[in-house]
């Protein structure tokens, strides 16, 4: 065999053990990794991490999994008692590494953005630091393209980009005046965020926007550190309160029997990205994880988008495939 030959070889093989990884693995490869071999959550303890959207789905899996190895908590959401059983399960589950003190509820409604600095405050004064915002809090769409009135766009964008960003300058202006420029920023994404599926273009648009937005500031703030974590389909109940193309809509559906992602598997995942500060990470089941592969790389997005009917795309986000 000649030394082309070999080099060919390998590549080959580089490629057959990836893809086999993208069909089995339930996130991408790095991230999995890290979740064996990488930074363990135990060096977060005492670390103190705000999640908003902390009252249910992924924000409350990832408090859990937090609280689980000692790491301190402000529990945002509209719904103090929703709240109050996440901090009741986050105690448990620390098992003595918290106290009750150390699990903050604060009840906020994003859309207020006149109450974003006072709710900061809160923190400051209750914990005296804080190390991380976990930018969680948000709702998804079905909508048909051409159905979708200007003020639903608008609406989203308000709650799952405007929110954000004022909340996250804010934060990002404590970390450089009070902490040295260090601090770490965090946002549930989603893979529609580098990926577009139909039936959602609001949801897809402000999913860009928002990326762009953190991609944006870490290339200003290069101590900072920014994770994008962008889930596939997730078993919460987000459909429940998704946006339709009609103002005040509201999708209404469950998402039992889909196959989805657990939100408990991907509270996990979430919390190894913080714990080892990467940057954009994913998750979801076969054939979400070889999507988010594919749309990450222009040639195969192409060959993608051929073969991939709009059919078989929403069957693949609503779990039916
Ligand atoms: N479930 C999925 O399949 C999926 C996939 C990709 C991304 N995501 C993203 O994950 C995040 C969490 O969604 P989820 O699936 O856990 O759904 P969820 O409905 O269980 O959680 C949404 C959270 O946001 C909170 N929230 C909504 N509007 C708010 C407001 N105005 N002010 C304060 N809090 C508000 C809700 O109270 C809840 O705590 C969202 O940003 C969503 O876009 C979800």
């Amino acid at each position: 065999m000649t030394f082309l030959e070999f080099v060919l070889l390998l590549l080959v093989l580089y490629y057959v053990i990836y893809v086999v990884l993208w069909i089995v693995l339930d996130c991408n490869v790095a991230l999995w990794y890290k979740s064996r071999f990488g930074v363990s959550l135990s060096t977060m303890r005492g670390q103190v991490v705000w999640i908003t959207g902390a009252s249910s789905g992924i924000g409350r899996a990832l408090a859990v999994s937090l609280a689980r190895h000692g790491v301190r908590l402000v529990l945002s959401a509209r719904r103090q008692e929703q709240l109050e059983q996440v901090q009741d399960e986050c105690l448990q589950v620390a098992r003595g590494l918290l106290a009750q003190k150390d699990v903050l509820i604060l009840p906020m409604d994003m859309l207020q953005l006149d109450k974003h600095q006072s709710a900061l405050y809160s923190v400051l004064n209750h914990f005296e630091r804080l190390d991380v915002l976990v930018n969680n809090a948000g709702r998804s769409q079905r909508a048909n393209w051409t159905d979708i009135e200007i003020q639903v766009d608008r609406e989203l964008f308000e709650l799952d980009v405007f929110a954000v960003v004022h909340l996250s300058r804010l934060v990002v202006r404590y970390f450089l005046e009070q902490n040295g420029g260090r601090g770490h920023i965090a946002a549930t994404s989603s893979i529609a965020g580098f990926s577009p599926v139909p039936f959602s273009a609001t949801y897809c648009a402000a999913k860009h926007a928002l990326n762009a937005y953190l991609m944006a500031l870490k290339t200003e703030l290069r101590k900072l550190d920014v994770t994008i974590f962008a889930p596939g389909p997730i078993a919460t109940d987000f459909l429940l309160e998704a946006f339709t193309g009609a103002q005040g809509g509201k999708v209404g559906q469950s998402t039992a029997n889909q196959k989805r992602l657990t939100a408990e598997r991907c509270g996990e995942l979430f919390a190894v990205a913080l714990a080892n500060k990467m940057d954009l990470t994913w998750c979801g089941l076969f054939p979400v994880n070889l999507m988010a592969y594919c749309a990450r790389n222009a040639t195969l997005t192409k060959i993608l988008g051929q073969y991939m009917t709009e059919k078989t795309l929403n069957k693949i986000r609503e779990g039916k495939l």
